[in-house]
């Protein structure tokens, strides 16, 4: 190949594509590679939040993919290749990673967040070097890159959103579109290698492949990884033809600073040094991979450390651990998350009934006795609840560092995270505190009957409280029937209205809006967020009369005028019956060019905010969250025209439906 000696270099090499991806297969067949294609089965289930910048996660990912392709061919396809390619591509935007969407809803996510920005792709490309030895062991070695291309959309509209993912097309790329198909339609402009958005950076993949090949290894400063057989590792400088002289498989724990010999025992990630020289994983990724590693890993692997690690041949495979235990290692971490979330939730319920921040807003760095003290409660279950909201993030220990062992319980002194300072104490303007009491005191009970929920389809009340509770008798008996309970309800209400309220007074322009009338309003902290964005404004709360003064029962009174109604966390209390009875009255009351602001958790297939409290309508109202697309259906119905939609990422989003 006269135009591209270094692809001509692969000839007669077995030459693997770790990869699925069509585009990829395209770009390298176009360009006269012979290779074969074996996809790889890593899950691309990586930590991200361990990486310190995008780009590392998707390295790792391509070096993940490109290893397991490599380790599995010896055995399952009882060949070893020459060189494997591996491959990830990313979309970053607003610090967000997006990979290829799960769903409509996740590709509606993501192309609505890149409508009328520019966003980076990133696509990493990793490179293994296998070569068998006499003995038939496998030496790996392994140098990876990332190219970043700068992409800029063109506003969106939601017809022209819709009908891109109608057409299928986002389905299975990252960002969830082809720059290279109906995409590019969508793209104003691009900075950098065209290719590289597509899914394969050709050209900086034929000069490292340059590097590699027809450089004189001792001039080229290609650093890169070494993975010998026995899963040791080490830097070296490129050159495949001499791994007899690699250099010894050592490299340094960031923890203890000493040489540590790399066994199978530590962690993949943190196993494989960058190029910068630095861990892929930050300090604090140390720690939890070996802690994890701990449980999935037997123990003389953990304390492989300084010893000598038996060799691995290739005949062995289940003594190869590197991808399999990375993935088992993420999974397990997930699981045991999942199993221990109930715990979590109870401890920042418990710690926030008794008050533990508000006792260490006003007397930060007490001890845990003088906690004990404070809160008339036991030493023993003080100092357990204080660890646990240490470990949970919501408390900071001081004195002596993080370990436990170390100092003596006296030292250790407590005091609130930032976290803790912004929602957990009572006087913080975006205090928690009223929706974590009604979740503890009312939709906790509810999820022991999680199950009951689901056999059945209806709420849960009866088992709690004894009560039968229908959409008929729905606040009157269950939110507002006591005193008590009705200031509990509110608290909640209001307290997440004073979170979420500033972003939702925002996400659309309302300021030629002259009266606005919150319907369900509460204590009006929601009216109160929008006449402080819009001063022109004039807010109305309507609501039941034991809560507002202008009252009446939105089902059965007259709804006062105004040409913007608030429905915020109303329409999810409701069945679809009562929802279209609902938005029937809302309409009539509307005139031409009015308009309804819903506000509600809108269900996108991929958080899982939306989903769960989806289930906690179901056993609190028999109601349900709903998606954009069913709210932009139910107000077309009623003659609300033009819909539109906006994230808020809180806990609540916003839907503006103007009358016809
Ligand atoms: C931005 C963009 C992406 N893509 C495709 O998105 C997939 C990314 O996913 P991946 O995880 O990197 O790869 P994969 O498809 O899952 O394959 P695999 O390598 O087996 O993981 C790749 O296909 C790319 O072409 C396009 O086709 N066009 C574009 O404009």
């Amino acid at each position: 190949m006269v135009l591209n000696p270094v692809i001509s270099k692969l000839s007669g090499k077995l030459v693997v594509l770790a990869s699925a991806s069509p585009r990829r297969l395209e770009i390298l067949t176009n360009v006269g590679l012979r290779f074969e294609v074996v996809p790889s089965w890593f899950k691309e289930t990586l930590d991200k939040s361990l990486f310190k910048a995008p780009h590392e996660y998707a390295v790792e990912t391509a070096r993940q993919k490109a290893l397991e392709v490599a380790r599995r061919m010896p055995f399952k396809h009882l060949k070893t290749p020459d060189i494997v390619i591996g491959a990830d591509t990313i979309v970053t935007v607003d610090g967000l990673i997006l990979e290829k969407p799960v769903d409509k809803a996740d590709a509606y996510r993501m192309l609505s967040r890149l409508s009328g920005k520019e966003h980076s792709v990133c696509t990493a490309v990793a490179i293994v070097l296998c070569h068998q030895q006499e003995n038939e062991e496998i030496d790996y070695q392994m140098t990876d890159f990332y190219e970043e291309t700068k992409v800029k959309f063109a506003d969106l509209s939601e017809t022209m959103l819709w009908e891109y993912i109608d057409s299928g097309e986002p389905m299975d790329k990252a960002g969830g579109y082809g720059i290279q198909a109906l995409g590019g339609m969508l793209v104003e402009y691009i900075q950098g290698d065209f290719l590289n958005v597509v899914g394969f950076p050709l050209n900086r993949f034929c000069k490292q492949l340059d590097l590699i090949y027809n450089h004189d290894p001792v001039s080229n400063d290609v650093e890169h990884s070494v993975i010998s057989s026995n899963g040791s590792l080490t830097n070296s400088i490129a050159n495949p033809s001499s791994n007899s002289s690699l250099s010894s498989p050592t490299t340094s724990n960031p923890h203890t600073d000493s040489p540590i010999q790399n066994g199978p025992s530590a962690s993949p990630a943190s196993k494989v040094k960058r190029k910068d020289g630095q861990s892929a994983l930050d300090d604090s990724s140390w720690a939890l991979v070996n802690s994890l590693s701990k449980c999935s890993e037997g123990q003389e692997n953990v304390s492989a450390v300084g010893s000598p690690v038996p060799p691995v041949t290739s005949r062995r495979p289940m003594n190869l651990p590197y991808v399999v235990d990375n993935v088992h290692t993420d999974d397990l971490k997930r699981v045991m998350e999942l199993m221990d979330g109930f715990k979590a939730s109870k401890v920042l319920f418990t710690a926030s009934k008794l008050r533990v921040f508000d006792l260490l807003e006003t007397r930060p760095g007490l001890v845990g006795a003088e906690v004990a003290q404070a809160l008339e409660a036991s030493l023993k279950g003080t100092e357990c609840l204080l660890e646990a909201c240490v470990s949970l993030g919501l408390l900071e220990r001081k004195q002596g560092g993080s370990s436990l062992l170390s100092i003596s319980h006296q030292e250790v002194v407590y005091e609130n995270s930032r976290l803790a300072q912004r929602f957990l104490q009572s006087d913080s303007p975006s205090s928690l505190l009223g929706y974590m009491e009604h979740c503890d005191e009312l939709v906790w009970p509810l999820f022991s009957h999680l199950e009951s929920a689901v056999r059945e389809g209806t709420n849960q009340h009866a088992k709690v409280s004894g009560k039968t509770i229908t959409t008929n008798n729905l606040f009157q008996d269950l939110y507002y029937f006591r005193d008590a309970q009705k200031l509990q309800f509110m608290r909640a209400m209001h307290s997440i209205a004073g979170v979420a309220g500033p972003a939702v007074a925002t996400a659309f322009d309302l300021s030629r809006f002259k009266t606005a009338c919150d319907l369900g309003g509460c204590t009006g902290s929601m009216a109160h967020e929008l006449a402080k964005a819009y001063p022109g404004l004039s807010v109305t709360v309507f609501d039941l009369p034991s809560v507002v003064e202008m009252s009446g029962d939105l089902f059965k009174d007259k709804l006062p005028k105004a040409d913007l109604y608030i429905l915020a966390r109303v329409l999810h209390d409701w069945t679809d019956e009562k929802v279209h009875a609902l938005l029937s009255k809302v309409s009539d009351a509307c005139t031409p060019g009015s308009a309804v602001l819903v506000v509600e958790t809108l269900l996108d297939g991929t958080r899982s905010y939306p989903a769960l409290q989806s289930l906690s309508m179901l056993m609190q109202t028999m109601g349900k969250e709903r998606t954009g697309s069913q709210y932009t259906q139910l107000l077309r119905q009623h003659g609300f025209g033009d819909v539109r939609i906006a994230h808020t990422w809180n806990f609540v989003d916003v839907v503006l439906a103007i009358k016809n």
